[in-house]
C-alpha cells in the first residue's frame, strides 16, 4: 500500500515512454501517418507489452510509435503536458520526468533544442494546472551512437537551467558507458546531476563505471548489483540511490520473476532503493500498481514499501527547502 501520510514520488518515468494511445491515434491522423491500427484496442500490441519480451531491445521497440507521431513541436509539448495530468490522476505529488529529445526529434527531423524547449513548456504548463511538482531529466539515447548523443547533449545543454540531471538510456549492451565519458564530463561541468540506466542489460561493471567514470549519484534499475557484494556495500555506504522499476524488469526479462527481484535485498542491505514506473503506458501499469501489486509480489512487507517511499524523498533531486515544501503538505 501507498503510505498516505507521505508524499508520493516517481523518480524514474520516461515521458516519451508514456504516450496515450488516443494521442498516438490522434497525431497519426493529423500528420497523415500510416499507423498499424486505427483504434485503441488494435493499436495495443504495437505500443504495449502484451507478453514479456525476450530482452530489453524487444521492450524498447514498443516505445517507437509514441515518438514517430511527433510531427511538430506542438505534438512534443502535448505529450509532455498530458504526462502531468497522468501523474495527477495517479495521486503523484512529485515526478522526475525524463525524455530523449533526439529520439523524439528523429522521425520528423525536428530541431533537438526546440524539442527540449517544447517539453519544458508542456511540463511547466501541466505542473501549474495540476499542482504536481516536476523536474526534468535529459536522456542521451546510447542506441543512436556517440555522435547522435553529442547532438542530443548540445540540444539539452541549450536549456540546461531547466534540467536537473542527465541520464543514459537505450541499448546498454551494444553501447557501453565508456563511449560516453566525454558527454558526461560536459554535463557535470554544466552543473547537471547524473543518474544513468546501468546494470539492467549489462552486469555490475556497468554500474561501477556509471558511478566512477560518469559521475552517477543515482542508478536506474541497477538490478545486477545483487551479483556483486562489494558494490552492494558501496551503494549503501555512499548513499547511491537505486531507481527500481519492478514490472519493467520482468517485461524486459532482466529478472525472471517478481519473487526473485532484488529490490527486497537492496532494502534489507540498507540501500536507498525506490519504487518507480519506467514507461507506464508501454508497460500498461501505473505507480499505484507498482506499490500495491508488484511490490508485494516481490516479497516486500508493508514496512519495506514505506521505506522505499521514504527513500524516494531522500534521493530525489530536490534542494532541502524544496523537500521541506513537499513534506510540509503532509505535516
Ligand atoms: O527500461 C529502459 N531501459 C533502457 N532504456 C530505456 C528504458 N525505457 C526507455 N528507455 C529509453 O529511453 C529513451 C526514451 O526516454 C529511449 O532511448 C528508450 O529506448
Ligand atoms: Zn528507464
Amino acid at each position: 500500500m501507498i503510505d498516505s501520510t507521505l508524499p508520493l514520488l516517481d523518480l524514474h518515468r520516461h515521458l516519451d515512454g508514456n504516450v496515450r494511445s488516443e494521442t498516438i491515434l490522434d497525431l497519426g491522423l493529423k500528420f497523415n501517418m500510416d499507423l498499424p491500427a486505427s483504434d485503441v484496442e488494435s493499436l495495443r500490441p504495437h505500443v504495449q507489452v502484451i507478453e514479456n519480451e525476450p530482452d530489453l531491445l524487444g521492450f524498447l521497440q514498443k516505445l517507437d510509435w509514441g515518438v514517430k507521431v511527433l510531427g511538430d513541436l506542438d505534438a512534443c509539448r502535448r505529450i509532455a503536458y498530458e504526462n502531468m495530468f497522468d501523474a495527477k490522476g495517479q495521486g503523484l505529488d512529485y515526478v522526475e520526468l525524463r525524455f530523449s529529445p533526439y529520439y523524439m526529434a528523429q522521425t520528423h527531423n525536428l530541431n533537438i533544442a526546440d524539442v527540449v524547449a517544447a517539453v519544458i513548456d508542456g511540463v511547466k504548463a501541466g505542473s501549474r494546472e495540476t499542482g504536481v511538482q516536476a523536474k526534468l531529466i535529459g536522456i542521451l539515447s546510447r542506441t543512436f551512437g556517440v555522435e547522435a548523443c553529442q547532438a542530443e547533449l548540445d540540444g539539452l545543454l541549450a536549456h540546461k537551467n531547466e534540467l536537473i540531471a542527465l541520464d543514459l538510456a537505450g541499448d546498454e549492451l551494444g553501447f557501453p558507458g565508456n563511449l560516453f565519458e566525454g558527454h558526461f564530463k560536459q554535463a557535470r561541468d554544466a552543473g547537471l546531476q547524473i543518474t544513468t540506466h546501468a546494470g539492467e542489460a549489462a552486469g555490475s561493471e556497468s554500474i561501477w563505471h556509471a558511478i566512477k567514470e560518469l559521475g552517477a549519484t543515482r542508478i536506474g534499475h541497477g538490478v545486477k548489483a545483487i551479483e556483486d557484494a562489494a558494490l552492494m556495500d558501496y551503494l549503501r555506504d555512499h548513499q547511491i540511490g537505486v531507481e527500481s522499476c519492478l514490472t519493467s524488469n520482468i517485461q524486459t526479462s532482466t529478472v525472471a520473476s517478481m519473487a526473485t527481484h532484488p529490490l527486497k535485498q537492496f532494502l534489507a542491505h540498507g540501500i536507498l532503493a525506490t519504487i518507480n514506473t519506467d514507461d507506464p503506458s508501454v508497460s500498461n501499469i501505473e505507480i499505484r500498481h507498482e506499490f500495491e501489486v508488484a511490490a508485494p509480489q516481490a516479497g516486500l512487507t508493508q514496512a519495506e514499501i514505506t521505506t522505499a517511499q521514504k527513500n524516494a524523498l531522500q534521493i530525489a533531486f530536490l534542494s532541502d527547502s524544496e523537500r521541506k515544501v513537499l513534506m510540509g503538505k503532509y505535516a
